[in-house]
């Protein structure tokens, strides 16, 4: 669950404003996507929820932790909980499909027999059994976006953050990966996506959070955007 009370954020270093006083809920199994034109606030708004920044003012409360508060080394306890793709995958060249997945396992002390038995059950989810002992350099755009899914996916989280997952793949795949991302959600786990693709969030006739010049400017889950 997410929680934005009156969340403003100023960057120090150059006076800007990124976001203006936000207030807004995402409940625990929601998919959301987040969208409005470069420079609108959308990576603060994610960064504010992984806590990579803190807000100027207001409140944030994200799994049940308020984020304002938090110190420093509390900070791995939240990503815990928060599976995390990026646009540029960020997979580990040198390693295979699987040993990328472990990796994200052994990060968080999994212990070997508990790695054998979940990689093969995720790699089977996100449609690559069959690639695991491929490099990253082996695979398509969108295989590879599959990859940092895993990953993402391995440690169990109860929410995934995407940020721009489709800004480097081609518009079949990245139907395909908005669409596993949803049936990740069926599941139960909260899903948030920073998108630029309209028309992709469109066909899914999910919420849909509009950021623009730092204020939420609509909401299709909010009565206060209706317009009658
Ligand atoms: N670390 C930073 N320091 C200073 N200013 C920043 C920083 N990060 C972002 N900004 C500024 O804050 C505003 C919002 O940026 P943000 O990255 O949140 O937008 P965005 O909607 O994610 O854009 P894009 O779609 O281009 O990624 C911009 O004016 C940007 O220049």
């Amino acid at each position: 669950m997410i929680e934005f009370n009156n969340v403003s954020k100023v960057y120090a270093s150059n006076g800007v404003h990124a976001l203006d006083n936000v207030s807004l809920k995402i409940d625990k199994g929601e998919m959301v996507f987040i969208v409005g034109a470069s420079g609108a606030g959308k990576s603060t708004f994610l960064k504010l929820i992984m806590r990579e920044e803190k807000p100027t003012s207001g409140s944030i409360i994200v799994n049940n932790m308020h984020l304002e508060k938090m110190r420093r080394g509390k900070v791995p306890y939240l990503r815990r909980t928060m599976g995390i793709v990026f646009q540029d995958f960020r997979l580990i060249s040198k390693m295979t499909v699987y040993e990328n997945v472990a990796f994200a396992m052994r990060c968080v002390g999994k212990k070997n027999d508990a790695i054998k038995k979940r990689v093969p059950y995720i790699l089977e989810l996100v449609g690559l059994a069959d690639k695991a002992q491929d490099h990253p350099s082996e695979l398509s755009g969108g295989e590879q976006q599959r990859v940092s899914l895993a990953r993402a996916l391995v440690n169990n989280p109860e929410m995934i953050i995407a940020d721009e997952p489709t800004g480097n793949i081609d518009p079949e795949m990245s139907y395909e990966i908005i669409e596993l991302l949803s049936e990740i959600n069926k599941r139960g786990t909260t899903v948030l996506i920073v998108t630029h693709e309209h028309e992709l969030v469109k066909s899914f006739g999910k919420r849909v959070i509009t950021i623009d010049d730092g204020r939420v400017v609509s909401d299709t889950a909010d009565d206060r955007f209706v317009v009658i």
